[in-house]
């Protein structure tokens, strides 16, 4: 049996819920996984295909690893073919997308009597990430909070205006998500805690479809400012869409750019004129599926 399975790329942070919340976007990598009496061969097609390795260290490999060994079972090999549309280190869930992707497809391979249900596949995403918030929205769909209790990371969907708009701009070198965490302080002032809390409330309102909401629901104060040195020109350009009136974020840990809108005039000549692209979608409600085999998609792997 081969489990194809797509996974969408996500959005974290949504500005002041900092590791808590995320969004599906409407883009999508597609795996296709089986498993082999002989040694694992790794295929990618796109984003990454130049860099990534092509055995048992590769990220998905070691994800679909991780789960079939929860469910006690442990193949030989892997065969693994990749169609990666989601930027690597632009703050876009690539990551996540890679370890969801691979655990979905595990829970594929081996069937409900693996035991790994959402709840085991969230856990088991947040070892690998270190943090919840993208890999919620990849498994779930639509936006989501994450939150760890008694130990174990839980998520919950909030409800999305579907008429909500976003997009990306997507500059064209990236930062891992581990240089741009280094630069975050051990310890916030209070005050600043209080700041986030607040603002992250209200995003939930924002998101439902107060829109009149959202310029105050996506202040930060305790990462984008810590991360502008890591992030190059990321804060300058939050900063400027900011000042014209659209809710601006740092999309995840950078260094893309999260508009909470449509990609209007504004939003693309201030990527043009850098030389980023522009990815404009809806939320996705979806998150990561099983495939039927042979279906088609399009280029964004709807
Ligand atoms: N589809 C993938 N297949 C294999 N490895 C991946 C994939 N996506 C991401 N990775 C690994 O994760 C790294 C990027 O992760 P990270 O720094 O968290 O950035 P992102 O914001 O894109 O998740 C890549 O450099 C690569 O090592
Ligand atoms: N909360 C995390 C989110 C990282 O998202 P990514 O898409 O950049 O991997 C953080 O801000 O570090």
């Amino acid at each position: 049996m081969v489990a194809h399975v797509r996974v969408p790329a996500t959005s974290a942070n949504l500005g002041p819920a900092f590791d808590t919340a995320g969004l599906a976007l409407g883009l999508w990598d597609e795996l296709e996984v089986g498993l082999v009496d002989g040694p694992t061969r790794v295929t990618v097609v796109g984003e990454g295909a130049a860099d990534l390795p092509e055995g048992e260290d590769h990220l998905v490999v070691r994800a679909v690893r991780a789960g079939l060994e929860a469910a006690g079972v442990v193949p030989a090999g892997v065969e693994l073919r990749c169609t990666n549309r989601i930027p690597h280190g632009r703050g876009m869930g690539s990551s996540a997308a890679a370890v969801v992707g691979g655990l979905v497809a595990a829970r594929a391979l081996v069937g409900e009597a693996g035991g790994l249900d959402d709840g085991a596949v969230l856990a088991l995403a947040t070892e690998f990430e270190g943090h919840p918030d993208n890999a919620a929205p990849a498994l779930l769909g639509g936006a989501t909070i994450a939150w760890t209790e008694a130990g174990r990371p839980r998520a919950a969907r909030i409800p999305v205006d579907p008429a909500l708009r976003l997009t990306v701009l997507v500059p064209p070198a990236p930062v891992l998500t581990r240089a741009a965490r280094a630069a975050l302080p051990a310890q916030v002032p209070h005050t600043d805690a209080a700041f986030n809390a607040g603002r992250a409330a209200l995003l939930v309102l924002a998101l439902e479809g107060r829109s009149d909401l959202l310029m105050a629901a996506t202040e930060d104060r305790l990462h984008q400012p810590f991360r502008a040195d890591v992030l190059g020109p990321t804060l300058d350009v939050v900063h400027r869409l900011r000042g014209r009136g659209l809710p601006a974020v740092v999309s995840g840990a950078g260094p893309s750019v999260l508009v909470l809108g449509p990609a209007d005039d504004t939003v693309r000549r201030e990527a043009d004129a850098r030389g980023w692209l522009v990815h404009e979608s809806a939320v996705a409600t979806g998150g990561a599926v099983v495939r039927p085999q042979g279906d088609r998609h399009d280029a964004t792997g709807r």
